[in-house]
């Protein structure tokens, strides 16, 4: 995705953060001192650090739900918001209280009911649209927390751990729709504690570390980065391969994430083949081309200091892979 878009320094800010500072009542530690941020239209950008850091404080303020104790906030596109805990004792149902948000979001009446049921069926819960949100289970009520920031097609989007309850279905679609977001334009702020989320789609990575908030390397090894790191087992040594056809007209594959290894195959195709962390965000980059790649198969080889490797599968023909979800990568919820 970011190789195939100019790079955040050219794009337009659509909100900054300038000295942001926070702190709970008047006499409270300072959670964020100094706080320069620029969003770029277009820019996905990832937020880490370890518990208790600041993450949420700062995307409650990037989200506009929260004011800086100092500093100031400039700018403000359509925001939407999933906060990390969702208010489920609301008197809606599913489906009324998306139509509701969507009206709140500038949707009219027709328009918002075909966005929240549209969302609702996007995300697998569309036999929940009329239960009550205070009876839905706590990942279909994650879904609906979803579903209401996407509905109106927001300029900002801010996820803090959206994708956290979500069956694997569901965090694949999210992906799908983060990417969405950013190819039309929006951008889109994120916290998530999986490493692997979105790897190596983000165009920055921002550390919030003591009271501050630090560049990193969008590239970098998030697994690396000791308390921010995975929960479960390194996929370190696992390697995705993406057979695909570049249209013509589509960019060529330097420079895109993963810096995949790049082999011709038989009937035009490719095969591009990336340490597993990168494959979501490879696919992505090939299927929100424009044009688009098609999407042959996505097998994982051995790693390469293993035996040698047999031949993959014959490539069907059908339709591009998911975009969310390369084969054997596993959250750390799906592990037996
Ligand atoms: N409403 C609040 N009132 C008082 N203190 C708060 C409030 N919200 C957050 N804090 C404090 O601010 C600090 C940062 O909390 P925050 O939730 O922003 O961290 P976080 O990095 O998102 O944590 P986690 O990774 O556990 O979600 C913590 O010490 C927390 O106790």
């Amino acid at each position: 995705m970011r190789a195939l878009r100019p790079p955040p320094g050219e794009l337009r800010t659509t909100l900054a953060l300038e000295g942001v500072g926070r702190r709970y009542g008047p006499r409270g530690p300072w959670v964020l001192r100094d706080v320069e941020l620029a969003v770029p239209a277009g820019a996905l950008l990832r937020i880490v650090g370890t518990n208790g850091t600041g993450k949420s404080t700062l995307l409650r303020i990037v989200a506009g739900i929260d004011r800086p104790t100092a500093g100031r906030v400039r700018g403000r596109p359509r925001t939407a918001y999933v906060p990390e805990r969702f208010p489920a004792e609301l008197p809606f149902t599913a489906v009324g209280y998306l139509i509701h948000l969507g009206r709140v979001h500038g949707l009219r009446g027709r328009p918002a009911a075909h966005a929240a049921a549209r969302w609702l069926e996007r995300f697998g819960a569309a036999g929940h649209a009329h239960t009550p949100l205070a009876e839905l289970s706590k990942g279909t009520s994650q879904k609906v927390a979803v579903a209401q920031a996407l509905l109106a097609d927001p300029e900002l989007l801010v996820l803090d751990e959206a994708w956290t309850g979500l069956d694997q279905r569901a965090r694949a679609e999210l992906d799908r729709a983060v990417a969405e977001r950013v190819a039309d334009g929006g951008a889109v702020v994120f916290v998530d504690h999986d490493p692997r989320r979105l790897a190596g789609a983000a165009d920055a990575v921002y550390r919030v570390h003591g009271t501050g908030l630090a560049p990193r390397d969008p590239d970098g090894p998030l697994a690396a980065d000791g308390p921010d790191g995975p929960d479960g087992p390194s996929a370190a040594g696992r390697r995705v391969r993406i057979e695909a056809v570049r249209p013509p007209g589509a960019a060529p594959s330097d420079g895109l994430p993963g810096a995949p290894e790049v082999a011709g195959v038989p009937d035009g195709g490719t095969a591009l083949t990336v340490p597993a962390a990168y494959s979501d965000a490879l696919l992505r980059a090939l299927l929100t081309a424009h044009p688009p790649w098609h999407i042959r198969a996505v097998t994982e080889p051995p790693a390469p200091e293993g035996p040698p490797a047999p031949e993959g599968p014959p490539a069907p023909d059908g339709p591009a892979a998911p975009a969310g979800r390369a084969p054997h990568s596993p959250e750390p919820e799906d592990r037996p």
